[in-house]
C-alpha cells in the first residue's frame, strides 16, 4: 500500500519575526512537487504560527511543536490542543527527545498528549529515539518500542499519526544514521506494529526518519523502502529544505 512522503520542518526555539518571514517567503517561492506526491508540514515556535498559518503557501500545513497534554484550564505557560484546533493549526509534534529530556517528558505522558490531541482532531507526528548509551548497550529496539507501545496503549485510531524514529545522537550532531541503521529500526518499528496494532496500521502508518537530515544525505536515506519521508531539523530553516522535498520525490519515483 502506498504511504505518502511526509516531510516536516521542525525550526524548534528559532527565528527572530524577520527571519521567519525570509523564511516563508523563501518556502512560498520554491519549486517543489505537487501535495499529492508529497506531504510537508513546517512547525514554527507557537507565537509565529497564526503569522506563519496565514502567509504560508496553501500546500504546504504548519504544525505545533507540542500542546497540553488535557483540555486547557488552569495549566500556567502551556498551550492546548483545543486552542491549535480553535486557530486553525491542523497538526503537532509531540515526544521530541528535547522534551523528553529536558523536561522530563515520559513514555506515559507523551501517549497521553497523543490521544488527546488526536481526540480533538489533530495530526500528531510522534518522536521515538533512542540515546547514544541505548543504542550502545543494544537495547535501541526495546526503547523505541516502548515508545511507541506507550503510544498505542492509549490510540485506537492511527490514521492521523506519523511516527519520527529521531535516534538522540543523530539530532543536531551532524551524524545522521546510515541508510542501513535508519532502515534497520524502521522495518523493526513496523514489524512491531503489525504485531502489537495490526497489519493495515503496520501498512499504512508513514514512519519518517530525523536527525542531521541534510540536502546531501536525505537521497540515499529516501530510497530505503521503510523510510516515509523525514523530520528536519536545522536544515530547515535553509533553502536545502526545499531540496530535501524535492530530492526524496526524485529518489522514490526513481524506484
Ligand atoms: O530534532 C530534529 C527534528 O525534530 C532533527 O534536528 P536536526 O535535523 O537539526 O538534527
Amino acid at each position: 500500500m502506498a504511504r505518502k512522503f511526509f516531510i516536516g520542518g521542525n525550526w524548534k526555539c528559532n527565528g527572530t519575526l524577520e527571519e521567519v518571514k525570509k523564511i516563508v517567503s523563501m518556502l512560498n517561492e520554491a519549486e517543489i512537487p505537487s501535495e499529492n506526491v508529497v506531504e510537508v508540514v513546517v512547525s514554527p515556535p507557537f507565537v509565529f504560527l497564526p503569522l506563519v498559518e496565514s502567509s504560508l503557501r496553501p500546500d504546504f500545513q504548519v504544525a505545533a511543536q507540542n500542546c497540553w497534554v488535557r483540555k486547557g484550564g488552569a495549566f500556567t505557560g502551556e498551550i492546548s490542543a483545543e486552542m491549535l484546533v480553535n486557530l486553525g493549526i491542523p497538526c503537532v509534534i509531540l515526544g521530541h527527545s528535547e522534551r523528553r529530556s529536558l523536561l522530563n517528558e515520559s513514555n506515559e505522558f507523551v501517549g497521553d498528549k497523543v490521544a488527546h490531541a488526536l481526540s480533538v482532531g489533530l495530526k500528531v507526528i510522534a518522536c521515538i529515539g533512542e540515546t547514544l548509551q541505548q543504542r550502545e548497550s543494544g537495547s535501541t529496539m526495546a526503547v523505541v518500542a516502548a515508545q511507541t507501545k506507550a503510544i498505542a496503549d492509549k490510540v485506537s485510531n492511527w490514521a492521523n499519526v506519523v511516527l519520527a524514529y529521531e535516534p538522540v545522537w543523530a539530532i543536531g550532531t551532524g551524524k545522521v544514521a546510515t541508510p542501513g541503521q535508519a532502515q534497520e529500526v524502521h522495518l523493526e518499528l513496523r514489524k512491531w506494529l503489525h504485531d502489537s496494532v495490526g497489519a493495515e496500521v503496520a501498512a499504512t502508518t508513514r514512519i519518517i526518519y530525523g536527525g542531521s537530515v541534510n540536502g546531501a544525505n536525505c537521497r540515499e536515506l529516501a530510497a530505503q523502502p521503510d523510510i516515509d519521508g523525514f523530520l528536519v531539523g536545522g536544515a530547515s530553516l535553509k533553502p536545502e529544505f526545499a531540496d530535501i522535498i524535492r530530492s526524496l520525490t526524485v529518489m522514490k519515483s526513481q524506484l
